[in-house]
């Protein structure tokens, strides 16, 4: 069962299936669904009360044994829910913790699940506290429950002390690599985009490796980095990263911080997008504001339309006239994948400088230990010396420069 609130009914109706996609990726089955047409949800049942009796007639009808709210609802409407009810009831935000709790497979992700799951519990001890004073049959201003509830509540902080202590250490060890990589100067393309667009699939078809593939949401927790070498010889890193998602709860955007800010290191992003979903402008836009929430809007970004092979035509035509800058593949059919590797080609050497340089004789290798780094576009031997024309970042071309000056 799966229950949502909202005023526009398309909306809803969009959400509702995406959260049906969620709850298929956690092996959950969908048996029946119902939506309210509110401003606003009930503060104390989400569902308004009317609504709430034919939800509980439609789970008893359907024998469901889970209600799960598209929503992230408070601890009060979870508890009144639940009593209501007599079935279980998850939010939108547990449905995709539980998802990622169990893709995490390292140990940087384990501990950002963790973390966010202990962020969502946290304030929501406050509830559970009230019944433990109950139970307690607490009287005046310390029920017996109260002492339990700050033991717990400092236990869950200081857990979230020691993770934010692990994690910032991971993420120091990443920084060290990062710099490695910027110091040796190799372009760095991410793929990014709403989860399920193909993202895993198409880093997998362009470096010939293998990478884990899904048709579930969120299958990559971690991103994956591998090497490309392009046409003309330069070599560039390609990642994959975890896709995103409309209302990503705010409790993941932070413990997900560091995986999410790799993102802004890279040189190009490639935004790509399922072109056969029907909602996929929302999914856009909601790749749109993640990107700008992490501060990776400024770089530079091919947009490409991924599963042309799903498409009639004329939802490529149309998508071609809307997007006209924008490339058209199939990864999984292998189809555009020499056009968006000139795109590639073609956006970073748009940073790169082009120069004839007279070299030494003695001095072409250093030309040549650099040649993932650079284009050669011509060579003319003379007496002693040879005059290379090529083409590269800035970086690059004044450090040859230094390297080759006799
Ligand atoms: N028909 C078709 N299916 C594709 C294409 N590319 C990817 N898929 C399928 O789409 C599903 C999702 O692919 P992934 O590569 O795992 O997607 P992702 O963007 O990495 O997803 P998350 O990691 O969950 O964010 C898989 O079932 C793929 O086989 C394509 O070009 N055509
Ligand atoms: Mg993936």
């Amino acid at each position: 069962m799966i229950v949502a609130v909202g005023k526009d009914e398309e909306k809803i109706k969009e959400s509702l299936e995406e959260m049906k996609g969620l709850c298929k990726t956690l092996g959950v089955e969908v048996v029946e669904w119902l939506w309210q047409k509110r401003a606003k949800p009930d503060p104390a049942t989400y569902l308004g009360k009317g609504k709430l009796q034919k939800l509980k007639e439609v789970v008893e009808f359907c024998e469901a044994d889970l209600v799960v709210v598209d929503d992230e609802i408070t601890p009060v409407q979870y508890k009144n829910m639940q009593s209501e009810l007599n079935v279980d009831v998850l939010d939108r935000t547990q449905v995709i913790l539980e998802i990622f709790a169990r893709h995490a497979t390292s140990e940087e992700g384990k501990l950002q699940v963790e973390m966010a799951s202990l962020l969502y519990e946290l304030p929501r001890l406050v509830g559970k506290g009230e019944e433990l004073s109950r139970l307690g049959g607490g009287i005046g201003t310390r029920g017996p429950g109260e002492p339990l509830l700050e033991v717990l509540r400092r236990h869950i902080k200081n857990r979230i002390a020691q993770l934010r202590k692990r994690l910032k250490e991971i993420e120091q060890e990443r920084n060290t690599q990062r710099k490695q990589r910027l110091e040796k100067k190799i372009p760095h393309v991410s793929i990014v985009g709403y989860t399920n667009a193909g993202k895993s699939t198409l880093l997998k078809v362009l470096t010939d490796s293998d990478v884990y593939v899904a048709d579930k949401l969120f299958a990559t927790l971690e991103p994956v980095t591998r090497r490309l070498k392009l046409k003309s010889g330069r070599v560039i890193l390609v990642s994959d990263t975890v896709g995103f998602i409309r209302k990503l709860p705010h409790t993941i955007v932070s413990a997900f911080k560091a995986t999410l800010e790799e993102i802004k290191y890279s040189d190009v992003l490639i935004h790509l997008v399922d072109a056969s979903d029907p909602y996929l402008e929302e999914k856009m836009k909601a790749s749109e504001k993640v990107l700008e929430e992490i501060g990776a809007d400024k770089i530079p970004r091919i947009l490409v339309f991924n599963k042309i092979d799903l498409c009639p035509r004329e939802r490529i035509e149309t998508l071609k006239w809307k997007y006209p800058e924008a490339l058209f593949i199939s990864a999984e059919k292998r189809i555009g994948l020499d056009q968006l590797l000139d795109r590639l080609e073609e956006v970073i050497s748009q940073r790169d400088v082009q120069e004839t340089l007279k070299v030494p004789l003695e001095k072409i290798g250093q030309i040549y230990a650099l040649k993932d780094r650079l284009e050669i576009l011509n060579e003319d031997y003379r007496e002693g010396y040879a005059l290379i024309t090529l083409k590269t970042d800035r970086e690059t071309l004044e450090m040859l420069k230094r390297k080759v000056a006799s």
